[in-house]
């Protein structure tokens, strides 16, 4: 039987990484076989984009060459790595997807949604996933949980400005009235359990709904 993939979204330092990790635990202990993944990355091509893409030196790099470079990563990672984990029976969870080119090349850059929907059909075939989980999170509480984090690297994106970020939540919020059939909101702002309660209700009520 065919395996599911989901993605989750969200503003920086929503908890996307962190409600996957607590989500992989959960899920296999009720038996499901469960690939995580994350993007721009995921595989050794893909992974190597991503160290050009987040470079914090490469200041110099153009919208457009930005945004091709996700999606060039996002084809390889598709291919290598998620369809073969879909096709396995595997519950694919993928911290970022298509959804981040849309909101942050797209809406936040400026270079237009429906052209990096272009883009990326190029580069997804409309392989879209089943269900995704925005982490809807004011900016600067995200962005004030990552400076707590000192383990994380903080990269060329998190450098941008905060009316950059506040624009990208902007973006996720439409883009989740647009994709309302596939999009799902949780507030990410409550606590780690919350959350995750939240995230683990829409995750068993679309594997339980098929
Ligand atoms: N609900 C929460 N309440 C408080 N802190 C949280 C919550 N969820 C995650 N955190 C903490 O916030 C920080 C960022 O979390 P996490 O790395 O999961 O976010 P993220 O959305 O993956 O960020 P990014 O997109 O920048 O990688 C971590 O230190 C994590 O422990
Ligand atoms: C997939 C994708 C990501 N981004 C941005 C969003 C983040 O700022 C970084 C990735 O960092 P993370 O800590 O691993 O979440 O890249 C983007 O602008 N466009 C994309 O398609």
């Amino acid at each position: 039987m065919k395996g599911y993939f989901f993605s989750f979204e969200g503003p920086d330092g929503a908890g996307k990484t962190t409600m996957i990790a607590k989500l992989e635990t959960f899920l296999r202990e009720k038996g499901f076989a469960v690939v995580s993944t994350r993007e721009p990355g995921g595989v050794r091509i893909a992974e190597a984009i991503r160290s050009i893409i987040l470079n914090p030196d490469h200041t110099e790099m153009d919208g457009r060459t930005e945004a091709l470079l996700y999606a060039a990563a996002r084809r390889q990672h598709l291919l290598e790595k998620i369809i073969p984990a879909v096709e396995a029976g595997n519950i694919v969870l993928c911290d970022r997807f298509v959804d981040s080119s849309l909101v942050y090349q797209g809406f936040a850059r400026g270079l237009g949604v429906d052209e990096i929907l272009q883009i990326n059909q190029f580069a997804i075939d409309g392989y879209f996933p089943s269900l995704t989980i925005y982490f809807d999170i004011d900016p600067k509480m995200g962005l004030e949980r990552i400076q707590k984090n000192k383990q994380r690297e903080i990269n060329r994106l998190d450098m941008e400005s905060l009316s950059f970020h506040y624009k990208v939540r902007e973006g996720y919020l439409k883009l989740a009235k647009r994709f309302a059939e596939r999009i799902v909101t949780i507030d990410a702002s409550k606590s780690p359990d919350e959350v995750f309660a939240m995230t683990a209700a829409v995750v068993m009520k679309r594997i339980e709904g098929r």
